[in-house]
């Protein structure tokens, strides 16, 4: 019996798996249909919330016995990266189990697993007879991996989200190669970076200088030196991924194509380059700034700079969005606790070293904890054949049972700022 509820869950988490909610244009109903499945068949409360058109958030709610205290909010994205489909040994829609019990998804590890996993976690729960007291909310939202604009960053802005009088949020973090749950109480913030360099065109044969390639390598020049000095603090061991600033080229767009490839003997008027920034919160976004503006992008050589997308380190009052992982936030030591109850280790609180919805959370001045119990697994977010094993899936979900017991038991009255009212 054990055996078939094993295959229940496995084969749910499949069908989530399988629906392609790629971007650029995820099948967002799908997936909310299926979600709302899932919550009728454990008789949540749910409701979608379109904060733009095709777009849907679905929210679902197990009420409190004191709807007074503030809730607990568990949240997901719904979409996942694009993927190279004939790199993967397995179609990344397949969620293809093999015989080591290793499922093959895109999403299988960022972030359909966390979604999934807090839905088991209730299912179980709720069998046991498990009443809640504090409300807990379930978030599946939408566009996490463009930026998050149009789902957690307006949800969380929202008079919908106010009235949830959310306490703590638990959102997603990163698989352990060993056998140590990873947990994140801050990230790294993205600046995605576009400069373009402009010179005058001319014939393939001619040297001469300012040309728009010539100025944009000078540049690429000056970022891969910045580059090096991150990295080698990393690799002398001296900082972890988390605590540098890093800088990777994501595209490079120059040249006049032509039928077979591009034209040869003509110097491009124009060249761009497309940078992923990552900040840490500890770093100073201003120095970064004006070394953007005055090596990268200088416009004394003709260069030019726009943000895709430029988010801050720092919270509406100027502190880094942090999370305190110390007795002052209860919520910290609950989920220590809980994973220990569940038989799982915890390693030191983390560093997102790459961004997450937590970060609009954090914004609102609520704790957030990004947290994906993967242990003694690759990590392979964003790469080809992304999988997760099953034996690991299922461990999770005890995980997770064991958490949302604890914090939805919790009956004290913790403030945003993680500190207690005195007993
Ligand atoms: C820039 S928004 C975050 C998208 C994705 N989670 C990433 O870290 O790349
Ligand atoms: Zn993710
Ligand atoms: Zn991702």
């Amino acid at each position: 019996e054990e055996e078939q509820e094993e295959e229940a869950i496995i084969s749910r988490f499949q069908q989530y798996l399988r629906i392609n909610t790629s971007q650029p244009s995820p099948d967002y109903a799908q997936a909310a249909d299926f979600i709302a499945g899932q919550a009728k068949s454990l008789s949540l409360e749910f409701q979608t919330l379109e904060f733009v058109k095709g777009k849907p958030l679905v929210l679902l709610k197990w009420p409190g016995s004191d709807p007074s205290l503030p809730s607990i909010l568990l949240n997901s994205h719904t979409d996942v990266v694009p993927s190279e489909t004939h790199k993967w040994a397995h179609p990344p829609f397949s969620a293809h189990l093999d015989s080591s019990g290793d499922i093959f998804a895109r999403g299988s590890q960022d972030m359909k697993c966390v979604g999934l996993q807090y839905l088991e976690a209730i299912r179980r729960l709720k069998a046991l007879g498990f009443r809640p007291i504090r409300p807990v909310y379930l978030s599946f939202v939408p566009d996490e991996e463009i930026g998050g604009h149009d789902g957690a960053e307006k949800f969380a802005e929202s008079e919908a989200f106010e009235k949830l009088n959310v306490g703590i949020v638990l959102d997603e973090g990163l698989p352990s190669l060993d056998e140590n749950y990873r947990a994140f109480y801050t990230e790294r913030c993205p600046w995605w970076l576009v400069i373009k360099a402009i010179g005058a065109p001319g014939h393939g044969a001619k040297l001469y200088d300012n040309t728009a390639m010539e100025n944009l390598l000078k540049s690429i020049e000056s970022v891969r030196k910045f580059r090096a000095s991150q990295f080698d603090l990393v690799k002398a061991g001296l900082k972890t991924e988390g605590e540098v600033v890093s800088v990777n080229m994501a595209f490079l767009k120059a040249g006049t194509p032509s039928p077979t490839g591009f034209v040869m003997n003509l110097q491009p008027s124009e060249a761009e380059a497309g940078f992923d920034i990552r900040i840490p919160p500890t770093a100073d976004p201003e120095s970064l700034e004006r070394r953007i503006a005055e090596e990268w992008a200088p416009a004394s050589r003709n260069m030019t700079f726009t943000f895709i997308q430029k988010n801050s380190v720092l919270d509406k009052s100027g502190k880094p969005l942090l999370t305190a992982t110390d007795s002052s936030n209860p919520w910290w030591n609950l989920l220590e606790e809980a994973v220990k109850k569940a038989n799982g280790k915890l390693g030191k609180p983390e560093i997102f070293p790459a961004s997450t919805d937590a970060r609009y959370f954090r914004d609102q001045g609520l704790p957030a904890i990004g947290f994906s119990p993967m242990a003694n697994t690759p990590i392979l977010l964003h790469d080809h054949n992304e999988f997760l094993n099953k034996a690991e899936y299922l461990k999770g979900i005890e995980v997770y049972e064991s958490i949302i017991k604890a914090y939805a038991s919790y009956t004290q009255h913790a403030r945003s700022d993680g500190s207690k009212d005195e007993l």
